[in-house]
């Protein structure tokens, strides 16, 4: 069965869920983010996502990559990672992110770039 197309819903383990309703032949995507987290105090709002995965059947376990425009944020994430299939069948997507807020001069770039890691379930 194809596992590991990225279309459908994904949960992460901040709550952040996105949507991916659109995978072309070559496997590029478009979706929705809805972050459950933000480190400005603007309302939190979706935004939209477009990435390309490696295609699921003709590598088992494919990487993909993907950008989120932040709508609500002067700033940009963008994803990585690959998803596997547990032993139970299960999909999970470990990914890492780097996460672009906007400077106001060259010498604030040093501190505009966080990274981390976030992994994503399926939503049933
Ligand atoms: O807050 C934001 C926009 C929302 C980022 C959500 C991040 S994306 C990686 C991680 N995984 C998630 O599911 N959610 C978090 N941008 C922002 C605003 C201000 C500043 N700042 O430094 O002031 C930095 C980033």
């Amino acid at each position: 069965v194809k596992k590991c197309s990225l279309t459908g819903r994904w949960v992460n383990d901040l709550g952040s869920n996105m949507t991916i309703m659109t995978m072309k032949s070559n496997g590029d995507f478009a979706g929705i983010y809805y972050t459950a987290v933000s480190a400005t105090t603007k309302k939190i709002e979706r935004s939209p996502l477009l990435g390309s995965q490696h295609q699921p059947y003709l590598l088992k376990q494919p990487t993909f990559g993907f950008t989120v425009h932040w709508t609500f944020s002067d700033s940009i994430t963008v994803f990585t990672g690959q998803c596997f299939v547990d032993e139970d069948g299960k999909e999970v997507l470990k990914t890492m992110w780097l996460l672009r807020s906007h400077a106001d001069k060259p010498i604030d770039d040093w501190k505009a770039t966080l990274v981390g890691y976030n992994e994503f379930k399926r939503l049933e």
